[in-house]
């Protein structure tokens, strides 16, 4: 029987009996009421009895004056006798008996009672009788028989009082004496025949009386409640004898069930316990377990079954069914893939990326054991274990496993394509068949210490292909260790550096050489300069650094083309090469700027006979491509440590003589004095002053007139800055413009000057009426370092001035850089109407292809040509080609720097299109311009 059942069971008993007890204890509670309330019944019918005992005695002594005492107690009697009987009827036979007995004593009582009354109501009558006749008759008769008549009254009432055997004697004696006194009195005689009467009645009451005292009725009534004691006695005592029993058997119930439950109690806890260690078991099972029962209701789960279905959402709960839980699994999607197994079980992938192995076991009882065996490290591992399998199979780098014993295991497909050996090659043996050599017994010997330090070790090293070739390659080693810190395999990965050393060297070369003279550019240049002066500071030596800057080499550049002036500046490296020690570096900075670090100079002549050698040296001529060019160079020198202790600090000074050597007329020699520090302090100065002059808004535009000397009109003006400094004035634009371009200044400024022209020419333009362009000079620079063509479009668009009154004038040396690019600009900006000058026309490149290539539209004479244009044939010659091939190419021609009638007589017959000078007019403020526009002044 199982446990609940049982316990189930007691408690029914357990129930039944409580309940048979409680059920005893009720009947016999209302037994022993029943008891009492009889032998209370009983003790009053003994009252009333006494009651009427005393009732009889007062009625019989006459001192009764009516009977409604006896009558209402003996009614009582009767109805107490009567619940007496009907109570009598539930209790024993022998007090039934005994109740008859009394019953017929109380009846008899009654009776005597009866009978008591009628006596002693005739005898009452007859003594008021015999009062009333006497008190009637007494004169009619002797006093004497009168005396006695009253002497026998008052002894029968006397003995009616106390009826004694004296007194009847006594009242017997007086009645006789006056009965015989009465014979003779003969109308006396009814007294006595009263008095005898009387006397009788009262012997009769008193034999009744004595019959009702005679105390039948109260031993009847004693003997019952005797007997109802006696029963009430025994039943108490049998009640609680019953009590003793019962609570013996409660107590032993109690102690029964105590210990069952104790037991019990044990039992379950053990029971929880062993549920508890199970549970426990289960729980940290690595698989996943739950248990539907027999009802198909989930029961239990385990942390692990939990965790793997956490996608659920705490949605598990006791009780869940099992349809129910395949429906929750379907609702969030919770399996992805499912395959079945060989065994019937399932491998599962789910949504939370988890891979498990799932069997639904049915068991016998019914119900299902449901296992999870969770596999998401299995098949990562497996995965990984795949993955690092087809990493080893196609990984470029080589991969080489050796044994504790540096014996070879495993190579992969790279390294045999590395280094030439299939593997069946060089399993079994040692890595050193690798060796090339290149490397010393210690280098191996510290790569060993590392790997017994470390575990790993990694670096480049030398080793040989099967083909004898030796390579480099990244080696990095790395252990495994067994359980025990042994060595157990050693994995070696190496990558064939050879390319990667090469092009290494080629961004070394790139970052540090200049490619067109092969010799170390800025950045190695100063890397050297300052390792030459730790070595020289160390050794107490003195260095010169010098710098060197080929004289009018921008000229050569603009009239061979700049692949003739690579050249040039190609072969200028050459001879310095030979001019120079090993030991000393010649570096190009930039453009046509040479340094050299002569380390362990001194001022002796060698060092002035090796400047004139260098300076002759470069001032030979260059045959470029069949054309000679010559050149010159301005050499300035510096020494450390006596002008400057920095590298920096040596360039500036090298720089500032040679600046020094370009005004001392170029192809020369300077050495730096303190003195030329100022001259870099100036420029220095100029830049800080330009930013601020462009933050103040200090500069401002004259405008030139261009005229037509056909019409004598003014056509256009030419925009030209002026930097209005507060303190020294109006300022040239060819002192700040090579600053402005030099540290990109020129951008912003140029932007400036730009929207300041056209605003200026819109609002002659619109406001003042007059049909005037403009030009505006655009620095090569910041052509190229800013977005010319947006610029234009929006201040076009931005001051409203038409594209086509706008001229923008660009240098030749522009067309000679990157020539896509300035194409395609150019374009643009001519599509946008916007008309093209080139600047200085005649002083730069030659090759006037590129004017057919360009979309130009004017070409302006540089003023260096129209001064001597009188009186120089070449020049003269020079601005009548220009002005044929203009012609030819229908572009416009403007001649610059026109100061007198003469040249512009001139150029006029030569068909000159347009002329600028002063002869027509300086540079004007904005106002003047107006003004002389307005006036018509324009003529000469
Ligand atoms: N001796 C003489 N000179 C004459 C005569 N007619 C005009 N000039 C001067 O010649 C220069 C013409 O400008 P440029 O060739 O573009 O040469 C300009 C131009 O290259 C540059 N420059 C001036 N303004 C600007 C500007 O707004 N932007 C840029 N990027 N450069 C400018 O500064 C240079 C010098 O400008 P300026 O000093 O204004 O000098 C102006 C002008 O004053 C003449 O009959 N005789």
């Amino acid at each position: 029987m199982k446990r609940s059942n049982a316990i189930g069971l007691l408690f029914i008993i357990l129930g039944i009996v409580i309940a048979t007890i409680f059920q005893f204890f009720k009947s016999d509670a209302d037994e022993i009421a029943h008891l009492s309330q009889t032998m209370q019944q009983a003790l009053q019918v003994k009252q009333l009895d006494t009651q009427l005992n005393e009732h009889a005695l007062k009625a019989a002594s006459f001192r009764l004056v009516h009977f409604d005492h006896i009558v209402q107690t003996v009614r009582q009697l009767s109805d107490v006798r009567q619940s007496l009987q009907q109570s009598v009827q539930r209790l024993p036979s022998q007090l039934t008996q005994r109740f008859t007995k009394l019953e017929a004593v109380i009846d008899q009582r009654i009776d005597q009672l009866e009978r008591l009354k009628d006596k002693v109501a005739l005898a009452r009558n007859s003594s008021n009788f015999l009062l009333k006749y006497l008190g009637m008759n007494v004169d009619k008769q002797s006093g004497e028989i009168a005396l006695k008549s009253l002497h026998a009254m008052t002894e029968l009432q006397a003995f009616q009082l106390f009826p004694t055997r004296q007194r009847l004697q006594a009242t017997q004696d007086i009645l006789n004496q006056l009965t015989e006194t009465l014979d003779r009195e003969h109308a006396f005689q009814i007294v006595a025949h009263h008095l005898q009467r009387s006397f009788e009645l009262t012997q009769d009451i008193s034999a009744i009386l004595n019959n009702v005292l005679a105390n039948e009725s109260q031993e009847a009534i004693n003997e019952f409640v005797s007997h109802l004691y006696a029963v009430q006695t025994q039943r108490q005592n049998l009640s609680n004898g019953y009590r003793y029993i019962l609570f013996a058997v409660a107590v032993i119930i109690f102690i029964a069930l105590a210990y069952m439950i104790v037991r019990w109690t044990k039992e379950r806890h053990r029971a929880q316990e062993a549920a508890q260690l199970f549970e426990d078991a289960v729980d940290s099972m690595s698989e996943g377990f739950a248990f539907f029962g027999p009802d198909q209701k989930l029961v239990f789960w385990n942390s692990t079954f939990a965790r793997l279905h956490d996608p659920l959402e705490n949605r598990l709960y006791k009780g869940m069914s099992w349809q129910e839980f395949e429906d929750t699994q379907k609702e969030v999607g919770f399996l992805l893939q499912s395959e079945l197994q060989k065994d019937g079980s399932t491998l599962d992938l789910t949504c939370d990326g988890n891979w498990m192995l799932s069997a639904n076991t049915h068991m016998h009882q019914g119900g299902y054991a449901v296992v999870r065996v969770d596999l998401t490290e299995q098949k990562r591992a497996q995965d990984q274990l795949q993955l690092a399998a087809t990493v080893f199979q196609t990984a470029s780098e080589a991969m080489m496993v050796t044994d504790k014993d540096d014996i070879i295991q495993m190579v992969n497909p790279a390294f045999s394509k590395i280094t030439g050996y299939p593997e069946r090659e060089v399993l079994g043996h040692s890595p050193t068949l690798l060796s090339s050599g290149h490397h010393n017994a210690a280098y191996y010997k510290k790569m060993y210490l590392d790997l017994q330090n470390t575990g790993t070790w990694q670096g480049e090293i030398w080793n040989r292909r099967k083909s004898g070739e030796i390579y480099p390659e990244w080696l990095s080693i790395s252990t495994i260790y067994d359980d025990d810190g042994e060595v157990l395999q050693r994995v070696s990965l190496f990558t064939d550096i050879t390319s990667r050393k090469k092009s290494e060297e080629r961004i070394h070369y790139q970052a540090n050489y200049d490619s067109l003279t092969d010799l170390p550019n800025r950045n190695l240049f100063k890397e050297r300069l300052n390792h030459a002066i730790n070595m020289a500071r160390r050794s107490k030596d003195r260095l010169a650094l010098l710098f060197l800057d080929l004289d009018n080499f921008k000229h050569i550049n603009d009239t061979l083309g700049h692949l003739l002036g690579d050249e040039l500046l190609h072969q200028v490296a050459q001879r310095l090469r030979s001019l120079f020690r090993e030991s000393d570096t010649i570096a190009r900075l930039s453009g046509d700027e040479f340094v050299i670090i002569i380390n362990e100079a001194n001022y002796d002549p060698d060092l002035q006979h090796l400047l004139t050698r260098l300076l002759e040296c470069i001032s030979l001529p260059y045959v470029l491509d069949g054309n000679t060019a010559y050149t010159s160079a301005s050499v300035g020198a510096t020494f450390f440590p006596d002008d400057a202790q920095s590298g920096e600090n040596l360039l500036k000074n090298a720089d500032a003589a040679m600046f020094k050597a370009k005004e001392m007329g170029r192809n020369t020699y300077s050495f730096f004095t303190p003195e030329m520090n100022s001259r870099a302090q100036e420029r220095h100065t100029l830049e800080v002053a330009l930013h601020k002059a462009l933050e103040k808004k200090h500069f401002l535009l004259h405008y030139q007139p261009i005229v037509d000397p056909h019409t004598q009109t003014v056509v256009s003006t030419e925009a030209l800055v002026r930097w209005n400094d507060p303190e020294k004035g109006l300022i040239s634009p060819e002192k700040f413009i090579p600053a402005a371009e030099d540290t990109g200044l020129i951008v912003p400024m140029g932007e400036w000057i730009l929207r300041q022209a056209c605003a200026d020419a819109a609002h002659w333009q619109q406001e003042e009426g007059l049909n005037v362009g403009v030009s505006v000079n655009l620095s090569s620079r910041q052509f190229m370092r800013s977005d010319i063509y947006g610029l234009v479009k929006d201040v076009l668009k931005e001051s409203g001035l038409p594209a086509s009154k706008l001229t923008l004038e660009i240098t030749e040396s522009l067309l000679v850089e990157d020539e896509n690019e300035i194409l395609k600009t150019l374009r643009k900006l001519r599509d946008l109407g916007v008309l093209l000058s080139i600047d200085d026309f005649g002083t730069g490149y030659s090759s006037l292809s590129y004017l057919k290539r360009f979309p130009i539209t004017t070409l302006k004479i540089d003023r260096s040509f129209i001064c001597d244009i009188l009186s120089d044939n070449e020049d003269a010659a020079l601005t009548q080609a220009i002005l044929s091939m203009a012609k030819s190419m229908n572009l416009k021609v403007v001649a610059e720097g026109v100061e007198n009638a003469g040249q512009a007589e001139y150029l006029k017959e030569r068909q000159c299109d347009l002329i600028q000078g002063f002869y027509y007019s300086k540079p004007l403020a904005l106002e003047d311009l107006l003004l002389s526009l307005k006036q018509k002044k324009l003529s000469a």
